[in-house]
């Protein structure tokens, strides 16, 4: 995810206008401007589409998509970040997401929830760990017993997901 530059936590992506390109076309150039130049190693697809709402008392539709890369490509798109165009600017940085829990109950992605999202972010990112993860320990705190998410472990952690928007009026 990133720290975007209002202090809450989102994902890459933007504002794509359809009369002018397709929404993967759109989301695609969103990335390249907001994490640089190895976003241009993978594009993000239809495929990839998750699921869409609508944002209440605006006239947006928000898109989430969720595309995997290898662990190379992550770490190009980490080195390369802060040379991104909108870097300093929409973006402050990137941030990974914890994917265990500390013995405490708190640490890790249960205090990470606590954290201020942008829009529906927050459920975008829980929405994309039930669909992504695979069986590795069963993630238990303030989403309640209800939700039994499965993650990766501290090592598998690297083979991370990687999650991005894109909306249109
Ligand atoms: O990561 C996101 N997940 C879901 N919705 C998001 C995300 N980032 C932004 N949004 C929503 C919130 C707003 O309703 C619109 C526009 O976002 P923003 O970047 O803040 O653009 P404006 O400055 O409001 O034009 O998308």
């Amino acid at each position: 995810m990133q720290m975007r530059f209002d202090g809450r936590l989102g994902f890459p992506g933007g504002f794509v206008t359809l009369q002018n390109e397709s929404l993967e076309d759109g989301l695609n150039r969103e990335l390249r401007e907001e994490l640089g130049d190895a976003a241009a190693a993978f594009r993000v697809e239809r495929a990839d589409h998750r699921s869409s709402r609508t944002v209440s008392g605006r006239r947006i539709v928000t898109h989430f998509y969720v595309r995997r890369l290898t662990l190379e490509q992550l770490a190009a798109v980490e080195i390369g970040a802060p040379h991104a165009k909108d870097h300093g600017l929409e973006v402050l940085g990137l941030v990974r997401v914890p994917l265990y829990t500390l013995q405490d109950g708190v640490g890790g992605l249960p205090a990470f929830l606590e954290n201020t999202f942008i829009g529906t972010a927050r459920e975008q990112l829980l929405e994309a760990l039930r669909s992504k993860l695979s069986t590795r320990g069963a993630l238990q705190g303030p989403m309640g017993p209800e939700l039994r998410i499965f993650v990766f472990g501290r090592e598998g952690e690297q083979r991370e997901c990687f999650l991005c928007w894109a909306w249109h009026l």
